[in-house]
């Protein structure tokens, strides 16, 4: 069986809270994009056996998509394995959800394989064991998600919008991210209501106006590069631009697809990875 399983972007990150458990309470705009990994599922005999197509992942118990597979077997009493085998085109610790997306293919595509006939809320559910982005990359399209991310709220669909994503050569540990974060610094929550207002009428100035993530100042104080990239997106025609979940990717949204086509040539040379995508 074979999968797409898309990227994310957050139009916006709020952070509301922070659980005992040192997890962090959000509010966050996710929109899924059209760039994603293909993920095969076979049945197999006994045992999980994965592989990549990218050869600095790793194919072990590390791996989200082998997470996922060894969670399913226990968790649904499954008697047999799996093989899995991912493409990978989605940037690694990167902010784009990838490691998360691939455990959601292998949750859906294990459901299917085995017929557990799960519901998609027990997937959710033990989606969330693997990772906190696992059960809004179940749902995907564009959801408010808030809790520590697994409560998910389909929003009006917000596709077709040009995004330009920029990822410089190094990648950005979520952990860590999430740890520079200090909540009573806060001056100005992020105005979500207004961004979601915003995206219903398709104002894409408006939306630009709102789109805000909390955890950027963390990431563009350690990696000021982030912010020259940014401001060169807006040079280069971006009506909006954003740091994706914990970062290093940035993206500018665009209301001309020439010119995002356009950027993407300025770019395409200067940074590790330039990607031309769409929301779904
Ligand atoms: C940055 C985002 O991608 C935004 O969508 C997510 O919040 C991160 O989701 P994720 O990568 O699935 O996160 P997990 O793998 O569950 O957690 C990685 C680490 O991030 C921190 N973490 C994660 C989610 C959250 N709500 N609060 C946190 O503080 C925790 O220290 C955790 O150890
Ligand atoms: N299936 C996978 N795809 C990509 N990375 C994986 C996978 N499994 C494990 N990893 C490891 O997980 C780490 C984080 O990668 P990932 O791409 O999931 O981060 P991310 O895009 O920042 O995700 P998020 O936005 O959910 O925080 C990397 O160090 C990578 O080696």
């Amino acid at each position: 069986m074979r999968i797409e399983a898309h990227a994310k972007i957050n139009l916006s990150l709020d952070i509301v809270g922070k659980r005992e458990d040192g997890y962090h309470l959000l509010e966050m705009v996710m929109q899924e994009i059209e760039l994603h990994d293909i993920v095969e599922i076979e049945k197999a005999d006994k045992g999980i056996t994965l592989s990549c197509s990218k050869e600095y992942i790793p194919c072990n118990a590390k791996n989200t998509a082998y997470k996922a597979a060894e969670m399913m077997i226990e968790r649904c009493g499954i008697d047999g394995g799996v093989r899995i085998s991912i493409e990978k085109n989605i940037p690694v610790a990167a902010g784009l959800a990838g490691g998360s997306t691939d455990a959601a293919a292998v949750i859906k595509g294990m459901n299917e394989v085995y017929e557990l006939g799960l519901s998609l809320e027990e997937m959710m559910d033990l989606g969330l064991r693997v990772g906190a982005d696992v059960p809004y990359c179940l749902v995907g399209g564009t959801a408010l998600c808030s809790g520590i991310g697994e409560i998910v709220k389909p929003l009006k669909p917000f596709s077709g919008v040009d995004v330009l994503l920029v990822k410089p050569a190094f990648g950005v540990s979520t952990k860590d991210a999430y740890m520079g974060f200090e909540l009573d610094k806060v001056k100005r929550h992020v105005s979500t209501r207004r961004l979601i207002a915003a995206m219903d009428i398709r104002n894409l100035d408006l939306v630009a106006y709102n789109m805000r993530n909390l955890l950027e100042n963390v990431t563009l104080r350690k990696h000021p590069i982030l912010k020259t990239i940014k401001e060169s997106l807006s040079e280069h025609g971006a009506i909006g631009t954003l740091m994706s979940g914990s970062g290093p990717t940035v993206y500018g949204i665009f209301s001309s697809s020439e010119d995002a086509r356009k950027a993407e040539g300025f770019f395409r040379d200067k940074y590790r990875e330039v990607i031309l995508t769409r929301t779904r």
